[in-house]
């Protein structure tokens, strides 16, 4: 089996630790591009989807936000096609202005995924009504809202229209469900109303599960995101499972992802 349970302990990141861990990669320091972790990132989300929808003939349908959580998004798609998917279709309501998001989606165009146009409300619906495979990549470490803002336009449209697609389609969140609080998931704090938020059945964290991964109860949670330096690992204390063989996607259990919460105190995310 390519994927295993780990038993042990994995760090869970607040939004905070998971902007820093974030920026640690891509310092001088780490050396990373965005893009460089975007593709692994994207890779690790498309073969975790493969594994819960193995069937080439799946109708796909990604969801992508307007920033790095959608850039995952495209990448996944594109990689889906190219692992033999026949039926692969982008929503992309906000492309991000960045000219590597143009460069991904003219990869994805390339590659043969299909574009809905997310201002035609029929052909969002339509996309939605027939996907067999939903990828929730809307929004991931970086989703900020409270009661008054709540979530912007198209996607908080967007989010109970995938809610209610007609044939349930397997939805696989990217980082974290859309619409879920960073660290307190479904539950916001304060006692504030939560927005609306995408029902995931998959759960692929990357780096490190977010701390809202504690209250995900779908059916399968994944860690990609298979990049991170030894160095950086130790300095900051992280805890991560291995990745078995040449795997880029490794299976959590769900008492993996319980014990190692951050502490940034020092500057830099602990296991506590
Ligand atoms: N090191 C890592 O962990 C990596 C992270 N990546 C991805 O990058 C994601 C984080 O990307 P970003 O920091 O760009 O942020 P996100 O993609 O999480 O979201 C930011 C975007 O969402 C919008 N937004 C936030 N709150 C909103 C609201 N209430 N209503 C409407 N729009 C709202 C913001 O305006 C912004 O455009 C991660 O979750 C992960 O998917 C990968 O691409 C690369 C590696
Ligand atoms: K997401």
């Amino acid at each position: 089996m390519a994927t295993a349970s780990t038993g042990r302990s994995v760090t869970l990141l607040d939004q905070k630790q998971a902007q820093e861990v974030d920026a640690r990669l891509m310092s001088e320091e780490y050396g990373y591009t965005l893009e460089q972790l975007m593709e692994m990132a994207g890779v690790a989300v498309a073969v975790a989807a493969t594994r819960e929808c193995p069937e080439r003939r799946t109708r796909v349908v990604a969801v992508c936000g307007p920033g790095n959580n959608g850039g995952d998004g495209l990448v996944a798609a594109r990689h889906l096609t190219l692992f033999g998917y026949q039926q692969v279709a982008l929503i992309y309501p906000k492309p991000g202005r960045l000219a590597h998001y143009r460069r991904l989606l003219t990869q994805a165009r390339q590659c043969g995924v299909d574009e809905v146009r997310a201002d035609d409300a029929a052909a969002v619906d339509g996309a939605l009504d027939q996907a067999d495979l939903l990828i929730d990549a809307i929004f991931g470490f970086s989703f900020q809202a409270d009661a008054q803002t709540g979530i912007r336009e198209p996607f908080a449209s967007l989010i109970a229209r995938m809610n209610r697609a007609a044939k349930r389609p397997t939805v696989l969140a990217v980082d974290v469900p859309s619409g879920w609080h960073v660290e307190c998931g479904p539950h916001w704090p304060d006692g504030a109303t939560a927005p609306p938020c995408v029902r995931a059945d998959v759960l692929v964290s990357l780096t490190a599960p977010k701390r809202c991964a504690q209250h995900f109860i779908g059916r399968a949670h994944y860690l990609g995101g298979r990049f991170v330096p030894p160095p950086l690992a130790r300095a900051l204390s992280l805890c991560l499972p291995e990745y078995p063989g040449t795997e880029c996607v490794v299976r959590l259990s769900p008492g993996d992802a319980v014990a190692g919460t951050a502490d940034a105190s020092n500057g830099g995310a602990g296991v506590a």
